[in-house]
This record gives C-alpha cells, sequence and structure tokens, in this order.
C-alpha cells in the first residue's frame, strides 16, 4: 500500500509560530486575514499552503494512478491507440476541435478573486486544471471549456501553479460571462436555482461559478445571476440520487457531471460516475423521478440518516 506519509511537511507547529514575542512581531509573524475571519500568521500561511500543496500532489498522483487504470481498461476494450513520441509512450488527448467534440459551451467563471484568499485561488486553479484534464480524457466527448476573467490574482496564481497553462486548449477570456457572451445566451449554474436543468443547448452558455469559498459567500452567485437578469438553473440531483448532505458540489464535478451528460444523455449514470460514493446517500428509482419537478429541489435537504431536515453545510 502507498506510504501517504512519505514527502508530508511537518504539522502545524502553530503554537511555536505564535509564541514569539506579540508586540514585535517580524514580517514572517504578521498576521494575515483568512477566509475563516480568524487571523493567522505568514508563517502559519505558508506551512498550511505546503500542506495543501502535499495533500494536492498526493491527490494528484491518485488520480493519475486512477486515471492510467481507466485508460488501459478502455484501451483494452476500446483498441485505442498510444502514440509513440521520441521513445515516451503517450496517451492521445482529445482536443476540442476533435470532430466528436460537442458544441456545447460550458464557462468557468473566475472572477470572484475579491472573494478568495491565496490558498482558496489556488484550490481553484486545481479545480480548473482538473476540469481541462477531464475535457481531453479519451473517456469523454470534449465541450467547448471556456475560462473567463484571467486578469489580477487569479491569473497571477494560475501562472505560479500551472505549468503551461497558455498552451492549453481552452478557451481563455479576460472578460466576465456578460461582455463575453451576452446577457441572453448565459444560463448561471447554481444549487440554489429552484429552475432544474433538463438539457444542454448549443446556442446557451452554461456558467460555473469559478468561487472556492467552503460556503461562506452561500448563495453568491445565485444573488449575482438574479440582479443581472441572468437566467439560472441548479442540476437535477433530486430527481435522480440523494445526497448525504448539501448540493453545493465543487466546480471540478459540476464540469464532469455535464461531460458525463453529454456522453451518455443520462443524468443518473451521469450523477453516478462522477459524485463520490461517500456523498450519495440512495438512488432514485428513474419512474419515481419522472413527474417530480421543482418539488424535488427541496427534498435532498432532508438527511437521508436522521431524516431531518438540514441546512447545507460546506466545503467546496
Ligand atoms: C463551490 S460552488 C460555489 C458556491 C458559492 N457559494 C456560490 O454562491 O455559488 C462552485 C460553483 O459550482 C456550481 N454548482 C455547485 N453545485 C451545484 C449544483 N448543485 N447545481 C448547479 N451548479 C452547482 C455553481 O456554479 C457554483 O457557483
Amino acid at each position: 500500500m502507498e506510504d501517504t506519509r512519505e514527502g508530508k511537511p511537518e504539522a502545524d507547529d502553530g503554537d511555536a509560530a505564535l509564541s514569539g514575542n506579540q508586540d514585535g512581531k517580524d514580517a514572517a509573524q504578521q498576521e494575515v486575514p483568512t477566509s475563516t475571519g480568524l487571523p493567522v500568521s505568514k508563517n502559519q500561511m505558508k506551512k498550511m499552503m505546503k500542506m495543501e500543496d502535499w495533500k494536492e500532489r498526493r491527490m494528484a498522483k491518485r488520480l493519475k494512478e486512477r486515471e492510467k487504470r481507466k485508460l488501459k481498461k478502455i484501451q483494452e476494450r476500446e483498441g485505442m491507440p498510444e502514440v509513440v513520441d521520441d521513445g515516451q509512450v503517450r496517451i492521445k488527448k482529445r482536443r476540442m476541435n476533435d470532430p466528436e467534440a460537442s458544441d456545447v459551451r460550458v464557462a468557468i467563471d473566475c472572477t470572484y478573486d475579491h472573494l478568495m484568499n491565496d490558498l482558496e485561488i489556488k484550490k481553484l486553479c486545481k479545480q480548473v486544471q482538473r476540469c481541462y484534464a477531464e475535457n481531453r480524457s479519451l473517456t469523454n466527448k470534449p465541450l467547448q471549456l471556456y475560462i473567463c476573467g484571467l486578469v489580477g490574482r487569479f491569473q497571477e496564481i494560475s501562472e505560479q501553479v500551472i505549468t503551461g497553462y497558455k498552451s492549453w486548449d481552452v478557451h481563455w477570456k479576460t472578460d466576465g460571462p456578460e461582455a463575453t457572451f451576452g446577457r441572453d445566451n448565459i444560463v448561471y449554474l447554481s444549487s440554489e436555482s429552484p429552475n432544474l436543468l433538463t438539457e444542454l443547448q448549443s446556442d446557451k452558455v452554461y456558467i460555473i461559478g469559478g468561487l472556492v469559498d467552503h460556503n461562506h459567500h452561500k448563495g453568491h452567485c445565485f444573488a449575482l445571476a438574479e440582479k443581472h437578469g441572468w437566467s439560472h438553473a441548479q442540476l437535477p440531483i433530486s430527481d435522480y440520487v440523494m445526497l448525504r448532505d448539501r448540493k453545493v458540489l465543487t466546480i471540478n464535478h459540476v464540469y464532469e457531471i455535464l461531460l458525463a451528460f453529454i456522453k451518455t444523455k443520462d443524468w443518473k449514470e451521469a450523477f453516478l460516475r462522477v459524485l463520490p460514493q461517500r456523498k450519495l446517500a440512495t438512488v432514485k428509482d428513474p419512474s419515481e423521478a419522472k413527474g417530480e419537478s421543482s418539488d424535488a429541489v427541496t427534498s435532498d435537504k432532508v438527511d437521508l440518516v436522521s431524516g431531518e431536515a438540514t441546512e447545507e453545510g460546506s466545503t467546496s
């Protein structure tokens, strides 16, 4: 079994960091605000970022191994070609202009710099990177992936954490969604919307809020869509599966669900493919789903373990 302790940074010695002279703090010990509102020293923030880095590397390694196993299975089943380049074996990746690519447009709206600290923007970059990797995977049919708001801290941090992002096969945009696509073409995705998404149309652009906020800004994107008069919709989760807790998903899970839906044309299959087992409480019978309309929107606010109504929590 993999030794997950390998390369793990030292545990947070926040107490030590805080035990210095509080009056004469040096630069490294100065406090910086966090999204929780609790101040932490620069040292602690550095350690948190290091720990985060380590977790991401470990996760990336696992994902890579999982992807390798997945691809091997596909190759065995479908005989997908491996491209041999300078003696290196590479797996051919999908491109957005492949003949089999979808013309459905999905954009990640990265205009929320002002609501995130550096660590959260870094997580956003990683989730965007995951969306891109999934878009290129042979297991999927690529969507037209747009990334809006490539300016400011999002751009600076992307440059630090994503090697070679400029040459990615995505549509990079500096403006926000309305300036890029026009008000009438937008469907902003939000778990708070009372509308359920049923189909994906090529004349619309489906916007995912690029906001990693651990739900500190609950309902922010929905309020924004309402304010600007943009159409909005939530994924039809409640019609097909019951979640253990909240239905606010990560950016990459939302993107992967859209990819899976484009591939399978089946929402239930898309949710089951993407949502982690631990998130699922139960799977609905499709006949139950038929005829359920927006009433179903409220049904997953019932905790299936306790049977009580829950306040949606936050991890995204
Ligand atoms: C981590 S969530 C951000 C939550 C944030 N508090 C907000 O106001 O949107 C990232 C984005 O994923 C999309 N999203 C998450 N769960 C969703 C759901 N159940 N249905 C539709 N979109 C969802 C939304 O576009 C959301 O802005």
